[in-house]
């Protein structure tokens, strides 16, 4: 590395370390208008003031010589936590997450930052532990803190919950909310929602449609009512979700099937079929590719990674929806429409 490079990546430092010491100083800004807007009863999002200060934003970008791509993806980030950190929860609920795998953290992330009591438990307390160490609450063991919360959100795989729900539900939830969060919820609902009954919880059933990213600030997330749910349990959990910071979409069991059918199933099914068949052609070309990669193509494989990072859950998804039949065949029809539109039927 020449002198030069080494000289400019001090410098490169130092303004990285006043970006962060300026963000820092907006979101404190932020926390104050927060503040003043509580007392005064106005709403959190302004969305006059967002378009003014985009505005300024692509001035200045102008004048500095940035690109107005850089200002559209870093100002609604920007935003996105400058309005979590005014979320004030108004009720902080004690809320308890069973698991301590990439989707319980990325919903500790959130929850706790929004300000909520936060205990995480599970069969290994240790990684509870460690879990709960890196965002400021607490662990218990589980029947301490099912007894503790009053929200219990079961962030483990369905199979899990299936196959040990003697140990994991007990009469202690009696008059807690219990959430799970599956990306399928044709098994899974019935039991729990049959479970509800004679353990008298109440069973709302959610589907974060995000992946285990850390505060996932404005992201959705599905919230399927039960026979067990009030309105006033819905009401309060969509709230509970919104002020936390996420989209909450409400919906029944069938919509939600029929939605994941196209949105997970379809589009995993294809993605496996283009990483399988990429990894073949590649073989019978006698072609490395990796060199050759275009801008669309290198988006294309950071998602093939993440499907194939996820791949026995997109097979738990295959296996566990309803229509995925349908939308296999109809998935391969499609491809052999097109393949004999392009071939002029030869
Ligand atoms: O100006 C405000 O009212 C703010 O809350 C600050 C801010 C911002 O980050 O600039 C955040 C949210 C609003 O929607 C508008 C602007």
């Amino acid at each position: 590395m020449t002198e030069e490079i080494a000289r400019l990546r001090e410098e490169i430092d130092k303004v990285d370390e006043q970006l962060v010491k300026l963000l820092s100083y907006r979101l404190e800004l932020s926390r104050k208008i927060g503040k003043a807007k509580l007392n005064s009863n106005v709403s959190v999002t302004d969305e006059n003031r967002e378009t003014k200060v985009r505005e300024r934003w692509i001035s200045n970008a102008k004048k500095y010589n940035i690109p107005n791509s850089l200002v559209e993806s870093i100002l609604p980030l920007i935003f996105s936590y400058s309005k979590l950190v005014q979320i004030n929860p108004g009720e902080k609920e004690k809320v308890v997450i069973y698991g301590y795998g990439g989707m319980a953290r990325s919903i500790v992330s959130i929850l706790s930052l929004a300000g909520h009591e936060v205990s995480i438990t599970g069969r290994d307390l240790s990684k509870a532990e460690i879990l709960a160490n890196q965002f400021k609450c607490v662990s218990m063991a589980p029947l301490r803190a099912v007894d503790w919360g009053d929200i219990i959100i079961f962030a483990i795989p369905p199979n899990v919950i299936l196959s040990n729900s003697n140990e994991l539900f007990s009469d202690k939830l009696k008059g807690k909310v219990v959430m799970d969060i599956s990306s399928s919820k044709f098994e899974i609902f019935k039991f729990l929602e049959e479970l509800s009954r004679k353990l008298e919880f109440k069973y709302i059933s959610t589907h974060p449609l995000f992946g285990p990213i850390e505060y996932p600030v404005g992201e959705r997330i599905v919230i399927i009512p039960s026979q067990t749910s009030s309105n006033n349990d819905i009401i309060r959990i969509e709230n509970f979700w919104r002020k936390s910071g996420l989209v909450p979409i409400i919906t029944d069991v069938e919509t939600h099937e029929k939605a994941m059918a196209i949105v997970q199933v379809l589009a995993h099914y294809y993605l496996l079929g283009l990483s399988n068949a990429i990894e073949t052609l590649s073989l019978e070309l006698g072609v490395e590719y990796s060199n050759f990669h275009t801008t669309n193509f290198r988006e294309l494989n950071k998602i093939l990674k993440k499907v194939k990072d996820l791949k026995n859950v997109i097979i738990e998804i295959q296996k566990q929806n309803p229509y995925s039949y349908k939308v296999r065949n109809i998935g391969l029809e499609e491809l052999k429409k097109i393949k004999e539109e392009l071939e002029g039927g030869k």
